[in-house]
């Protein structure tokens, strides 16, 4: 396994040992003691699975009092993820980490809480795994808006998007600073 550290704080890129032979192949996608020392107090405690189809935008999802931590695996093929920091300490607030993701070398990125969250697909499906590290709160949710402007997120030209209706509302990153005061 190979880590990467990323400008942004706490957000890493892994790189889990892929061990291919004529059957197929076999990877450790999470191992809790070789993780522990980077993040000694993390724990996972929901894992989620989503499949989507060619174009499929989800996000920029957050939790407000209650953060998730994610660590997001593509089990089938590619997906552009996207990573908002919107910590106000930090550094890099306000700007964007993105990445592609695919099943073929079963790469990882370790979003830490605090950011918000989407991703496109790219693929025709896309099979996404991750792992939280708080509970799903459905009144805690949150967006920013995917195409904002200000974010000027990159988003790949894959045709016709997908988006759901929550997603086509959400505030901008401006609206989003306004609400919280900062
Ligand atoms: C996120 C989530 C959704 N759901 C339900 C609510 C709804 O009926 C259905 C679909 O929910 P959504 O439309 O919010 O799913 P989706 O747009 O895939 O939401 C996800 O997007 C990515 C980018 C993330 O980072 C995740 O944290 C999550 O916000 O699943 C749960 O039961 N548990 C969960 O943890």
């Amino acid at each position: 396994m190979r880590i990467e550290k990323t400008d942004f704080e706490g957000l890493l890129r892994i790189f889990p040992e892929v061990h291919r032979d004529d059957r197929g192949l076999f990877a450790e996608l999470w191992q809790a003691a070789r993780y522990e020392d980077l993040w000694p107090e993390l724990s996972f405690v929901q894992d989620n699975f989503s499949v989507s189809k060619k174009g499929t935008l989800r996000g920029l999802h957050f939790q407000k009092k209650h953060p998730q931590g994610k660590l997001i695996t593509v089990l089938e093929g590619e997906i552009f993820d996207v990573a908002l920091d919107l910590r106000p300490s930090s550094k890099t607030f306000g700007r964007v980490y993105t990445v592609s993701l695919s099943a073929d070398d079963l790469s990882q990125v370790y979003i830490p809480e605090g950011m918000a969250h989407g991703f496109l697909t790219l693929s025709p499906v896309a099979r996404v795994f991750y792992r939280c590290t708080d509970f799903y709160y459905p009144d805690d949710e949150a967006g920013i808006l995917f195409s904002d402007a200000n974010l000027g997120i990159r988003w790949p030209e894959v045709g016709e998007l997908t988006v759901s209706e929550k997603d086509r509302r959400a505030q901008t990153f401006f609206e989003w600073r306004q609400s919280v005061g900062l």
